[in-house]
């Protein structure tokens, strides 16, 4: 057994941490010989929610927890964070876009950027769930100038799931089976889900998932849209937002930056833009990666056709415009 880091979960008393935090004590994030401090941030009022679920983690009788901390003060969850998993913010509701969140949610990380500057590790991985989850990370990564700006991501990791699934079963195939889809962009409905460079393995044979699908019009068409769309579809079924889906798509964003890649294939993530692709920098746009020791990087040289460059060229547009309206924002008090 290693020594314990120090792992912050913000939102913890919330629906999606009541599925994260099982999954992260159990090792399935940082593996199964990593011990954990839990850090669990969440609001003043939730203080006696938290205190449950503080209960029920000991009540699991976890290994690797070593310690869990619940707090409604920033400075001490994030001391020496290790990895921090930003859920905290409020959900979107039935017939609003996810940007609709952005005057309520970005100050909460402007603030807890600002902690994390003082008081996580300066090699801290910070993962934002909480919506709108790019303009969000950015705002975070703008106030801890002193934490490299790869340190921030922000979750399309659930797109990449749907996209998967959704090609999955157009070819009756099990989800492992599918590989490097590609979410460009906003966690938003103006993602682009690309399924040009996915590749199936079919009877053991591996083949472009294009040409396995054979549908160039349910490509470009209804599989778009319905992840687009997917977030929105579980809202209106549910009455509330995706919570177990989205807390498994955060602990497998959180493995493979900590773990890596196996070569020949890559994951989405939104990540701060160096330009790749002829998209603008300093957004924070969902690229493939590939990720080693830690660290990921940006596939370069996949070709992108005018149907792609179209829906990249829309979404780094919305992504411009978030930035600008959660700068003024920010920039109010
Ligand atoms: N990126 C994605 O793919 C994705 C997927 C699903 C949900 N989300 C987003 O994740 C967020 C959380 O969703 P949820 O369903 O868990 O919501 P929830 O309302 O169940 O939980 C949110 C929790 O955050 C807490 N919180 C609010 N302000 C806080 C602050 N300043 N510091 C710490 N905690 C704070 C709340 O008290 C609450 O306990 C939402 O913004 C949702 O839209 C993103
Ligand atoms: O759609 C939402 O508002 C929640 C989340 O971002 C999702 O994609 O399910």
């Amino acid at each position: 057994m290693s020594e314990p880091i120090t792992v912050v979960v913000t939102g913890a008393a919330g629906q999606i941490a009541y599925s994260l935090l099982y999954m992260i004590s159990r090792g399935e994030v940082f593996g199964k010989q990593q011990r954990i401090n839990l850090h669990l941030l969440d609001i003043p009022p939730m203080m006696g929610v938290l205190e449950g679920v503080v209960m029920e983690l000991g009540d699991c009788a976890l290994p690797l927890l070593n310690k869990v901390v619940p707090t409604s003060d920033p400075a001490v969850a994030f001391k020496d964070a290790a990895a921090a998993f930003m859920v905290g913010a409020m959900p979107r509701k039935e017939g609003m876009e996810r940007k609709d969140l952005l005057s309520a949610n970005v100050k909460i990380f402007k603030v807890q950027g600002e902690a994390l500057d003082k008081f996580a590790r300066k090699d801290v991985k910070v993962l934002v769930v909480g919506n709108p989850a790019n303009t969000n990370a950015i705002i975070c990564s703008h106030y801890a100038p002193s934490i490299p700006k790869e340190n921030f991501t922000a979750m399309t990791r659930l797109d990449q799931n749907r996209a998967k699934y959704q090609i999955a079963s157009k070819l009756g195939l099990p989800v492992d089976a599918v590989k490097n889809v590609i979410i460009w962009g906003n966690h938003s409905s103006t993602q682009y889900p690309d399924a040009k460079h996915a590749v199936v393995t079919v009877n053991g044979a591996s083949k472009s998932a294009w040409d396995a699908i054979g549908d160039a019009a349910y490509l470009q068409g209804d599989f778009i849209s319905t992840v687009q769309k997917r977030g929105a579809a579980v809202i209106s079924a549910r009455k509330m937002s995706s919570a177990m889906s989205a807390a498994k798509a955060a602990c497998d964003h959180m493995h493979d930056w900590w773990n890596g890649t196996p070569a020949g294939e890559f994951v989405s993530m939104g990540v701060v833009s160096d330009g790749s692709y002829g998209m603008p920098k300093d957004i924070v746009f969902s690229f493939p990666v590939e990720i080693r020791d830690k660290k990921w990087s940006i596939v370069q040289g996949l070709s992108i056709d005018d149907f792609s460059k179209g829906k990249l060229d829309i979404t780094a547009k919305e992504l411009l415009e978030e930035k600008d309206e959660a700068m003024a924002v920010c920039n109010q008090d």
